[in-house]
């Protein structure tokens, strides 16, 4: 497959479609949230940085704060720990006001044999995902309710909640986990007027991600690679983006306990299905149509009526 060049996506939204949103990124010093920020102050937002290094986070609000100087606030955060999340939760309630949005954005994962992993590996990286994106969404939403206010929360998924992943094990159980959050919140919340989402991208390179899971030559597996994408590339932040301003936008306010899958095709061209026989050539096809017809003219002759 030829790979293909990411476009230039300008963005489709006004740059006011966030103004007067909060919102806080969990794993907001690097990647794909730190990256993120930026987009969202673009459009209007004032955002939270959340995660446990005080230096890139700093960093990162900096960068993201450029256009918009005072519009990027962090914390030092261990989203696993409930005590350090409420704290840290009541602290934007008293100094800047309440949340608008949260995104459940901070990830834990690396590839492993399944049956190498300790205990506290296992758990290192499901508290992360499971039990921090459950703290911090419960932590703002008890506010929301309590002061009767509207919310949203978005989840930073993969398409392993629907294909499961070998080697990746823990965090393919732990972000089935939120998306059983995220439908079953979306249900149980709607009342209050707050909208339960998520997003799973196809891979989007980061340094740190990729540190974990493509750390080596021989290391290079579909889920890291280009060459098993229909669309021949990898996703962007920019276009993550759009569809996050979207989520987070006013725009759907009746979109509630979706999970959107934005990864070129990725998950649909798995090993479950024939997407791979698009590197047969002409002459294979004509093969296969053989051999079918072939088998076909004997099971016919088999048969006694029709
Ligand atoms: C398509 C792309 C989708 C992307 C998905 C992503 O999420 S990408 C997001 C990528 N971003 C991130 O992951 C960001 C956050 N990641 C992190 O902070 C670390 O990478 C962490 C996940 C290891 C947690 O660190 P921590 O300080 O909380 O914990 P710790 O260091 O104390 O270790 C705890 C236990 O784990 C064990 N163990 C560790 N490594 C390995 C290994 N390779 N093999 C086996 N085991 C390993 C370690 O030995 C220990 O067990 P022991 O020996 O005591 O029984
Ligand atoms: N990159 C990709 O291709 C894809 C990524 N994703 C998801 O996107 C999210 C971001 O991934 P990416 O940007 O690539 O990777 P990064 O490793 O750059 O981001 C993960 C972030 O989570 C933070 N974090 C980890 N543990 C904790 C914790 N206990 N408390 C607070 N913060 C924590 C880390 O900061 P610190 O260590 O300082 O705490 C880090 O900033 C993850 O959830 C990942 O699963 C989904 C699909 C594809």
């Amino acid at each position: 497959m030829t790979a293909q060049s990411a476009p230039q996506a300008p963005s489709p939204f006004a740059s006011h479609a966030l103004a007067g949103k909060r919102v806080l990124v969990t794993g907001g010093g690097s990647g794909l949230g730190r990256a993120l920020a930026g987009h969202l102050v673009a459009h209007g937002a004032d955002v939270h940085l959340w995660g446990r290094r005080e230096g890139m986070l700093r960093e990162a609000a900096q960068e993201a704060a450029a256009g918009r100087p005072g519009s990027v606030h962090v914390a030092t955060v261990d989203i696993r720990r409930s005590d350090q999340v409420d704290e840290a939760m009541g602290a934007i309630w008293a100094e800047h006001g309440p949340l608008t949005s949260v995104f459940n954005n901070a990830g834990a994962n690396f590839i492993a044999r399944t049956e190498d992993l300790s205990p506290r590996a296992f758990e290192a990286v499901t508290s992360t995902i499971m039990d921090g994106s459950y703290f911090t969404s419960t932590a703002a939403a008890r506010r929301w309710i309590a002061d009767g206010l509207p919310g949203s929360i978005l989840s930073n998924l993969t398409t392993w909640v629907w294909t499961g992943s070998a080697f990746v094990v823990p965090a393919a159980m732990a972000k089935a986990a939120v998306h059983a959050m995220t439908m079953s919140l979306a249900a149980e919340w709607a009342r209050h007027r707050i909208r339960v989402n998520a997003v799973a991208p196809g891979p989007i390179p980061t340094d740190y991600a990729w540190a974990m899971l493509n750390p080596t030559d021989k290391s290079s597996s579909g889920a890291t690679q280009t060459d098993r994408i229909p669309a021949g590339r990898t996703g962007t932040v920019a276009e993550l983006a759009h569809l996050v301003i979207f989520l987070l936008s006013d725009a759907c306010a009746y979109l509630t306990g979706q999970t959107i899958a934005m990864d070129g095709g990725q998950m649909l061209a798995g090993p479950g299905t024939f997407a791979e026989l698009a590197k047969l050539t002409d002459a294979d096809w004509a093969e296969i149509r053989a051999q079918s017809k072939a088998a076909s003219a004997v099971s016919a002759a088999q048969r006694a009526v029709g």
